[in-house]
C-alpha cells in the first residue's frame, strides 16, 4: 500500500521535472503508457517519446499522436534499454546535440517505472551513457546501423538454436575492409543479387543471425547490402587497446574500425554483450541481465 503510493508519487516527481523547460525530451521506456490523467495538464506532451518493444504499440500511440519508437523486447537492463531507446530515437531524428533528456525506465511484465536518468547529448562526461559518441559520418545509414545493432542483440540473446554465437559485424568503408580480410568458408551471400541481400530486409536480418555460426566477421556495405559473410579480418591490433579479457573477435573488430573508416558491431560468443567500435574505440557497450541460452 505505502509502496503503491511512493510509486505513484516518483512518477509524479518525475513528470514535474519532465514539464520543466531545462528538459527537451522526455523518455518513457516501458511497454506501459502513462495514463491521460498522469498527463493532463502537464505540458510535456510535445515533449514525450515511448521506447516500447510491440510494433502495434507503436503504431497504436502514433494514432493517438504520441512519438514512439520501436526497441528489441530483450531482457537488458534499465540503463542499457534506455542507450538503445536513444539510439532508436537518434535514428529517427528526434534528438539533436546538446539536449537534455529525461528517461524513466522500468523492468518485467508490471509497469514498475522505478528508474529516472537525466541525459545531456554530446556531454563528454555523461559515461556511461555514450551513445552521442556514435557520431557517424553522413555515409551511413542510422537506420542501418540500428537494424544491424538489432541483429546483434538477438545473437547475444538467443545464440543458434540453443548455442551461443559470436560474431562481429563490419559496416563501411567496404573496399578497403574486403582489401584487408580473406574468405574462411564460402560466401553465403554470393550470387544473391543486391536489392537480394540488404540488411534493411528481415528475411537477410535472419540469414545474418543464422550465419553468425560461420567463423570470421560479415562485411556490410553503408547502405546495407551485406558482401560476405565468413572474413577473416587481417588487420594489426598492436596499437589498440582494449579492457582485460577481450580476446580476438574484439581485437579484430577494434583495429579494423583503426585500420579502415569502417564501423564494427561485435557479439561476444562468452558473455552475449554487443559492442559498437569506431576509430579504434568501443564507443557503445550494451551487456545483458538475462540470456535466454
Ligand atoms: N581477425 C579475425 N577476423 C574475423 N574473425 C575473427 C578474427 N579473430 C578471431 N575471430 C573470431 O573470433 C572467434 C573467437 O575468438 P576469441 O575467443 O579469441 O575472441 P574474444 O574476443 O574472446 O570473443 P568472445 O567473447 O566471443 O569469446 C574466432 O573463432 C573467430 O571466429
Amino acid at each position: 500500500m505505502a509502496e503503491a503510493r511512493f510509486d505513484r508519487e516518483f512518477v509524479r516527481a518525475a513528470l514535474a521535472l519532465a514539464a520543466r523547460g531545462e528538459v527537451d525530451r522526455f523518455l518513457v521506456v516501458s511497454d506501459h503508457p502513462l495514463q491521460p490523467h498522469e498527463i493532463r495538464g502537464r505540458p510535456i506532451k510535445r515533449k514525450l517519446v515511448y521506447a516500447v518493444t510491440r510494433d502495434a504499440l507503436v503504431s497504436q500511440l502514433a494514432s493517438r499522436k504520441y512519438q514512439a519508437v520501436a526497441i528489441p523486447p530483450y531482457d537488458y537492463s534499465r540503463v542499457e534499454k534506455i542507450k538503445v531507446a536513444l539510439v532508436a530515437c537518434q535514428s529517427e531524428g528526434l534528438l539533436k546535440d546538446g539536449d537534455t533528456i529525461l528517461a524513466l525506465a522500468g523492468g518485467g511484465p508490471e509497469r514498475n517505472l522505478d528508474t529516472l536518468v537525466r541525459i545531456r547529448l554530446g556531454d563528454e562526461d555523461d559515461e556511461p551513457i555514450r551513445v552521442d559518441s556514435l557520431d557517424l559520418g553522413p555515409e551511413f545509414s542510422s537506420q542501418v546501423v540500428e537494424n544491424l545493432l538489432h541483429v546483434a542483440m538477438e545473437i547475444g540473446a538467443q545464440g543458434y538454436e540453443g548455442h551461443p554465437t559470436g560474431t562481429i559485424l563490419v559496416m563501411g568503408d567496404s573496399t578497403a575492409v574486403m582489401e584487408q580480410s580473406r574468405q574462411l568458408t564460402l560466401n553465403p551471400f554470393a550470387g544473391m543479387s543486391e536489392a537480394e541481400r540488404n540488411c534493411m530486409d528481415p528475411p537477410i536480418r535472419d540469414a545474418i543471425k543464422t550465419f553468425a555460426v560461420l567463423d570470421g566477421a560479415f562485411v556490410i556495405r553503408e547502405d546495407g547490402v551485406v558482401l560476405s559473410a565468413g572474413r577473416y579480418l587481417q588487420v594489426f591490433s598492436k596499437d589498440v587497446k582494449l579492457p582485460i579479457g577481450l580476446g580476438a573477435r574484439h581485437s579484430a573488430a577494434a583495429a579494423v574500425t583503426r585500420a579502415t573508416k569502417a564501423v564494427a558491431v561485435t557479439v561476444s560468443q562468452t558473455t552475449g554483450t554487443v559492442r559498437f567500435f569506431k576509430g579504434g574505440e568501443i564507443a557503445l557497450e550494451l551487456h545483458q541481465t538475462a540470456r535466454r541460452i
